[in-house]
C-alpha cells in the first residue's frame, strides 16, 4: 500500500492518492502508522479521492484516529501531490472538504514542481454554538476558561474545526504541553478544540504555538494559524493580514474584509514514498 510522506511546515502527514476502501479502517491505520516509533511517524493521514463538486476531495485522519473537518497544512500538501504526480495540469485548483466544503487553491510551480500554495480556507465560522463551544454569542471573543484553578481568556473562531486563541507573553517559549491538553477536552468545546498561544509582536506579525485537537504539539497547524489572524483582528491587535510565525515556519494569512474569506499562502514539501507492511 503506497503512501507519500509530506508535510507544510514540519506538520507532516501520510498522503494516500485514491485507496478509498481504506477509510473503513483510517482510525486504526493512524494510530498505528502516525506513530513515531511503531510507525511511520506523522501527524495524520490524507486521502485525496474524487468528488462530484470539486477537482478533488481530501479526508483528513489525526493520529489518535479522530477525522478532521479541516486541515490547511495537509490541503497544501494535496494540491502539490495532485500536480506534481500529474493528476492535473492546471494551477488553479479545487478541493472539496468537509468543514469548508469547495476551497479554490492556487499553485506557484517552480521547475515543474509546486513550490508554494494559496488557499481560500473559507469565511471563518464565529458563533458560539457553531464553532463549537456550549456558550451563547454571535462572536466568543475574549472569554474565560477555567482548567484545575487556572483561568485563561480565549477567543474561538472556527476554520471548519474548532480553534481556541490564547494570548500569552511569549508563545515560542510557551510549554504548550501543560495547559494544551486540558483545554483541547474541556467541556467548554463539545467537539474538543485546538488551542493555539499567541503572542502579537507587530501590526503584520503572530508568534504561535499549538496543540492540535488529536494531534497534540505540531510544528504547524494551518488553520490555527488562520484562526489567530481572525482573533487578532477581533480583538483589536493587528490588521487584516499578517506572518504567522509557527515553530516550523511562516504562513501569510489575509481575512479579506469584501468576501469575509481567509486565505492563507504557505510551502508544501515531498519528503519520500513508501509501502506500508499491511
Ligand atoms: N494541522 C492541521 C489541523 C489538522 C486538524 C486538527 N488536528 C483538528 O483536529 O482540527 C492544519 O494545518 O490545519
Amino acid at each position: 500500500m503506497e503512501f507519500t510522506k509530506m508535510h507544510g511546515l514540519g506538520n507532516d502527514f501520510l498522503v494516500f492518492y485514491g485507496m478509498k476502501q481504506l477509510l473503513g479502517q483510517a482510525a486504526e491505520l493512524a494510530v498505528r502508522y502516525c506513530d513515531r516509533h511503531f510507525g511511520v511517524g506523522a501527524d495524520g493521514l490524507v486521502f485525496i479521492l474524487p468528488s462530484e463538486t470539486a477537482d478533488f476531495r481530501m479526508v483528513i485522519i489525526n493520529s489518535d484516529g479522530t477525522e478532521a473537518e479541516q486541515c490547511g497544512n495537509a490541503i497544501r500538501c494535496a494540491a502539490k501531490y495532485v500536480y506534481d504526480n500529474g493528476h492535473i495540469n492546471r494551477t488553479d485548483i479545487t478541493i472539496e472538504t468537509l468543514g469548508a466544503g469547495v476551497q479554490p487553491v492556487t499553485l506557484a510551480v517552480e521547475n515543474g514542481k509546486v513550490k508554494t500554495v494559496r488557499v481560500d480556507m473559507g469565511a471563518p465560522i464565529l458563533e458560539g454554538r457553531l464553532i463549537p463551544t456550549t456558550l451563547d454569542g454571535s462572536e466568543i471573543i475574549d472569554r474565560p476558561v477555567e482548567v484545575e484553578g487556572e483561568t485563561f481568556r480565549f477567543t474561538g473562531v472556527s476554520m471548519g474545526n474548532p480553534h481556541a486563541v490564547i494570548y500569552v507573553e511569549d508563545a515560542p517559549m510557551y510549554d504548550v504541553h501543560t495547559w494544551g491538553p486540558k483545554l483541547e477536552k474541556h467541556p467548554l468545546f463539545p467537539r474538543r478544540t485546538n488551542v493555539e498561544f499567541a503572542t502579537v509582536t507587530g501590526p503584520e506579525r503572530i508568534e504561535m504555538r499549538v496543540w492540535e485537537r488529536g494531534a497534540g504539539p505540531t510544528l504547524a497547524c494551518g488553520t490555527g494559524a488562520c484562526a489567530t489572524l481572525v482573533s487578532s483582528v477581533l480583538n483589536g491587535l493587528t490588521g487584516r493580514s499578517a506572518w504567522v510565525g509557527l515553530a516550523g515556519g511562516d504562513l501569510f494569512i489575509e481575512w479579506n474584509a469584501e468576501d469575509n474569506h481567509v486565505y492563507m499562502t504557505g510551502p508544501a514539501e515531498t519528503v519520500y514514498r513508501g509501502e506500508l507492511a499491511v
